[in-house]
């Protein structure tokens, strides 16, 4: 997963100054934030309709678009992939600190 996304991240940074008529990651860049925003959130939207549908198949395709448009969002604040998978691993060691610590000692 983390490599994966790695390599859409070098290819999603590569492609930022590609010809836009060639590419997509580069038309969307042209566009601006904004636009790259929203369409993070209209990916969410789609992928909630798909869950709520039952769409398993939907909710991949969606999901495949959200992650694909978070990682343009990101590229685009020069947010480096890295910076959240850290804020997950960091969390990841907090979980169930309260609960170890509310524990009775041995
Ligand atoms: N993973 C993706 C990817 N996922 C989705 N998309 C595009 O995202 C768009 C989203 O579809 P929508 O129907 O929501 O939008 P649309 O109608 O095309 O666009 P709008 O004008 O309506 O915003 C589609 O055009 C998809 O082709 C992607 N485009 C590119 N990539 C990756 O980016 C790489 C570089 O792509 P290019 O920049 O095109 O070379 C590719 O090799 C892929 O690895």
């Amino acid at each position: 997963m983390r490599a994966t996304l790695h390599t859409l991240e070098q290819t999603i940074r590569q492609r930022r100054n590609a010809d836009p008529s060639a590419s997509y990651v580069a038309k969307l860049t042209t566009k601006g934030r904004a636009k790259i925003a929203q369409k993070v959130g209209e990916e969410a939207v789609e992928t909630v309709i798909a869950a709520m549908a039952d769409d398993r198949a939907g909710v991949i395709g969606e999901s495949a678009d959200l992650l694909f448009h978070l990682m343009m969002l990101l590229a685009d604040l020069d947010i480096p992939l890295d910076a959240v998978m850290d804020e997950l691993d960091r969390r990841e060691g907090l979980s169930g600190i309260a609960e170890k610590a509310a524990r009775p000692k041995d």
